[in-house]
């Protein structure tokens, strides 16, 4: 069986109960209240610069140069693509650089951040790749489950545009081919903690719906 298959296997009930989160069902049928995307947009873009920077370390470790240069560019479509995305949400939903550039992240998107940030500093790109790919999977499945959708609020119908469309989905085949790729060299005891990096890292995206629906914040 392909590695990817298995580690999806792994997670699939972080993804099931992902696909089902009323946070997803919300930005497809336009309940989503905007103050809980805002809540999103604003640690999302957190994620994003801590997982950019995870993407060039990922070009750090790679072993061959034609790896290094895709690893950088994958952090430079987070930096144009999702970023420039969110920089557009930001203007629309009245979010100021003052307010993004002084969040303290929520503890999910903290605690998130600081599991791909063990992974890549301990790891190698295997434990890399196998730690962010929830991120691009996920999302691409999601927006293909959402395709067709047509939400009232314009700012949910663009969100749904971005992670259905084919450039996106070339990025997600091509992290999978490689995750296959590295598995097939490794040892067992490096695909299993592989596995349980994809594993965890799906946790998280559940618990990042549930963070930002809820507007999560540090108890004390
Ligand atoms: C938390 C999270 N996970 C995934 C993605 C899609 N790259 C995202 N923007 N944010």
């Amino acid at each position: 069986m392909l590695f990817s298959k298995r580690v999806r296997e792994a997670a699939n009930a972080s993804w099931e109960a992902s696909f089902t989160h009323p946070f997803v069902t919300g930005i497809a049928d336009g309940t989503l209240p905007l103050d809980s995307f805002r809540f999103y947009v604003l640690n999302d873009a957190y994620y994003l610069s801590c997982f950019a920077r995870i993407q060039a370390l990922g070009a750090a470790k790679a072993d061959d140069l034609p790896t290094v240069s895709r690893m950088a560019a994958h952090a430079q479509s987070t930096y144009e693509a999702e970023l420039s995305l969110h920089a557009k949400f930001s203007a629309l939903l009245g979010i100021t650089e003052e307010e993004q550039r002084t969040l303290r992240p929520a503890p999910t998107a903290y605690a998130y951040t600081s599991h791909l940030f063990r992974a890549a500093y301990t790891g190698h790109l295997g434990d890399i790749i196998a730690a962010i790919l929830p991120c691009y999977w996920l999302y691409y499945e999601i927006g293909e489950r959402l395709q067709g959708a047509q939400p009232d609020e314009p700012i949910y119908r663009e969100w749904i545009a971005a992670y259905g469309g084919d450039g996106f989905k070339q990025l997600v085949q091509e992290q999978v081919d490689r995750l296959d790729e590295i598995a097939e060299k490794v040892t067992e005891a490096d695909r299993e903690r592989m596995l349980d990096h994809f594993v965890t890292s799906s946790r998280y995206e559940y618990q990042f719906w549930d963070m930002a629906y809820r507007k999560e914040q540090w108890p004390v």
